[in-house]
């Protein structure tokens, strides 16, 4: 990498600030169960050959990315203990070692022993609260981020190292960013956005936005999907006159998703209604940033998220709505959630069943399960009887997660009342420990997805009418930031599962760049930061406040991504097999957001001086440790392009329920031709 590049990336403050204490006293364990023996170097072999990941290595040293220091560092182990955490899933939490070699994790569980070439990261003691102990664990992934974009006559000023770096910073080890093609064209567009990666320093996905309509578009989605690993396709229903697209796009582009197995997105704003709003203000005389949400209202992103919502149930097929940011698309989303809940079922809360230890929003399905009802249940027993379920649970079994024994099993019975009644039934009483820890995946009504991202969350707009042009153009994103209300909304839904993950939409420019409008509020480059500020915000908003839990948290900000995208439980997960992206986060320590430590380019930042409780004390990427005691060392080229399939569970059940259409139709009617 190159030193100036280096120097671009702004340090983790030397001195000036205290650092958060370290969480690891590093030391080496002698004389214990050595994980190098033949047997466990075959499981290690054995995992790493379903990986998926198509590496783009660069040549080059690891480096430390702290600003203008450039000295070299030597690289971290890839032998990792870490003790004694709390291992938090989406599905489960517990007390347990992580072992992690060769950038994998290999083991969970109680005393694991190693050799004394392994570091180990001990956070016994040192983190464990009176009630429990409260180390959590997981890589976060963003799913919504624009790094290197060129947008509005500029470029994004983080591109993909700065950006990643900062990510690493903040506890997000993985992030889908979105290709925009050239001149229309994808392969152009891909192209160019594997060489914006080439100094990554993390794994990434791509997402590809579609602008234009025609058989080269139609055959190279075929091939994006088919051949360079994308599963998600944007189309921005907003930027009249650059990236927005019609509802004849719209629709070609939803059957072509649909053919595919591809995740149709959306930016849903009304384009021509923006276009017309922006009219009005300026013919106010309101040029301000001000003019920049009062111009595109809520109304507007309501009446596109509805009619998508429309467009993809017309044609049957998922529907992912990008950065919802208010109220009105909320609120579409929630509807079509519900819309096809056949009738006599219902959502029970778990809480109160023998030893679970659910909470709200936990929910079971009461009813039967069909394939158009994913329900991935873990269960968690020490009954003899039933405990080879959770084995057989494992997502490394060899099952995918639509065909697991005990869902088949569920399905075939036809029972109603299948988890429940299970639950309840005398024959099982007092046997032992049996608990649903979770529902990982619910999907009762249309597959409609909604993703909030963090400013939408935790902003509102008052900032946008500061007298300060510098301080308002930094709050332009769009949707715009909405007025107060809005985020509590976004939490309630989040938080009870009518939005389903978190991203940032990560897409800054600096103060320069913003003041590009400084007379025309229609020029300031559209976008906000978030990619470092993330995992802390969102930990600091729900999970201090007690709106969701612990399993919640990583759910939202990492698994149900995953999920999505299809790359769990390589990504999304702790448990043997799984990538070794690792968080270790400290919910007794406290973060500061500062414009003069974080690890942006950009010379501002929207969180700028918040404060909270939950910090990321260590980052394990690949393996390694990126980030530890304030530290950042990453090295560009090992980030890895990280290929998603197609065909991810939101698909599950759509041919049934096209055949239960067609079989609806009571058509074609045979009619006496009288004219004859
Ligand atoms: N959101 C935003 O303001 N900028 C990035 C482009 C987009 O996602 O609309
Ligand atoms: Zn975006």
């Amino acid at each position: 990498m190159a030193a100036a590049e280096q120097r671009q990336v702004r340090p983790w403050p030397t001195g000036a600030e205290p650092r958060p204490p370290s969480l690891a006293s590093r030391r080496k364990i002698r004389n214990g169960f050595n994980l190098c023996s033949p047997l466990v170097l075959f499981v290690l072999v054995a995992l790493l050959l379903p990986a998926e990941s198509q590496q783009m290595h660069g040549d080059y040293g690891f480096c430390d990315a702290r600003c203008g220091d450039a000295e070299l560092s030597s690289t971290s182990p890839t032998k990792i203990l870490i003790k004694g955490g709390t291992v938090v899933n989406a599905h489960h939490k517990e007390v347990a070692d992580v072992y992690v070699q060769d950038g994998l994790i290999v083991s969970v569980m109680h005393g694991i022993k190693v050799n004394e070439d392994v570091t180990v990261l001990d956070a016994t003691g040192k983190y464990v609260m009176p009630d429990s102990s409260r180390v959590n664990e997981t890589g976060g992934i963003d799913p919504h981020t624009h790094l290197g974009m060129e947008f509005m006559g500029t470029e994004t000023i983080d591109d993909f190292f700065s950006g990643q770096a900062a990510a690493l910073a903040g506890g997000t080890t993985m992030h889908i960013d979105f290709v925009i093609p050239v001149n229309g064209s994808l392969s152009v567009g891909f192209d160019a956005y594997v060489n914006k990666a080439k100094n990554s320093v993390m794994d990434y996905g791509f997402h590809m936005a579609i602008t234009k309509w025609d058989e080269t578009v139609s055959k190279d989605m075929e091939l994006m999907v088919k051949e360079k690993g994308i599963n998600s396709f944007k189309f921005f229903m907003a930027y009249k006159g650059s990236l927005m697209i019609s509802d004849e796009l719209l629709l070609q582009g939803l059957k072509k998703c649909k053919s595919l197995g591809a995740i149709a997105m959306v930016h849903a704003e009304n384009g021509d209604g923006v276009a017309e709003g922006q009219k009005k203000m300026i013919d106010l005389g309101i040029k301000g940033p001000e003019g920049h949400a009062l111009s595109r209202p809520s109304v507007l992103e309501g009446e596109a998220t509805a009619r998508a919502i429309r467009l993809a149930t017309f044609i049957n097929t998922p529907l992912y709505v990008v950065h919802v940011m208010s109220i009105d698309a909320m609120e579409e989303i929630a509807k079509a959630r519900k819309a096809e809940q056949p009738s006599g079922m219902s959502l029970l809360p778990l809480q109160g069943l023998g030893s679970v230890h659910c909470k709200q929003p936990y929910v079971a399905y009461n009813g039967p399960i069909t394939s158009r009802h994913l329900c991935h249940f873990l269960i968690f027993s020490d009954i003899p009887a039933i405990s080879w379920l959770s084995q057989t649970f494992s997502p490394f079994s060899g099952f995918s997660q639509t065909s697991m024994p005990f869902l088949g099993f569920l399905r075939h019975s036809r029972v109603s009342l299948p988890f429940i009644g299970i639950l309840e039934h005398s024959r099982i009483e007092g046997f032992g420990k049996l608990g649903i820890y979770e529902v990982l995946a619910f999907y009762g009504g249309r597959r409609v997805i909604g993703e909030p991202v963090v400013s939408g969350l935790i902003l509102d707009d008052s900032l946008l009418w500061d007298p300060d042009f510098t301080t308002a153009a930094k709050y332009v994103m769009s949707p715009p930031i909405r007025e107060s209300g809005h985020d509590k909304a976004l939490q309630a839904a989040l938080s009870t599962g009518v939005l389903q993950l978190v991203g940032t939409d990560h897409c800054t420019f600096n103060s320069t760049q913003k003041a590009f409008g400084v007379d025309d509020f229609r020029k300031i480059p559209n976008g906000v930061n978030g990619i470092e500020e993330r995992m802390h915000l969102i930990w600091d908003l729900m999970v201090e406040t007690g709106q969701i839990s612990v399993t919640d948290y990583v759910r939202i900000t990492s698994t149900a991504c995953a999920q999505i995208f299809n790359i769990y439980p390589k990504k999304g997960a702790i448990l043997p097999g799984s990538d070794a992206d690792i968080i270790i986060l400290n919910p007794n320590s406290s973060f500061e957001i500062s414009v003069g430590s974080h690890h942006s380019r950009s010379d501002t930042n929207v969180y700028d001086g918040r404060k909270g409780k939950g910090k990321v004390e260590v980052t394990i990427s690949q393996g390694r440790i990126v980030w530890e005691e304030g530290k950042l060392k990453v090295e560009p080229g090992s980030g890895r392009y990280v290929k998603m399939p197609p065909f991810s569970y939101l698909f599950d059940g759509i041919e049934k329920a096209d055949e239960k259409y067609l079989s609806s139709l009571r058509a074609s009617v045979k009619r006496i031709n009288y004219a004859m």
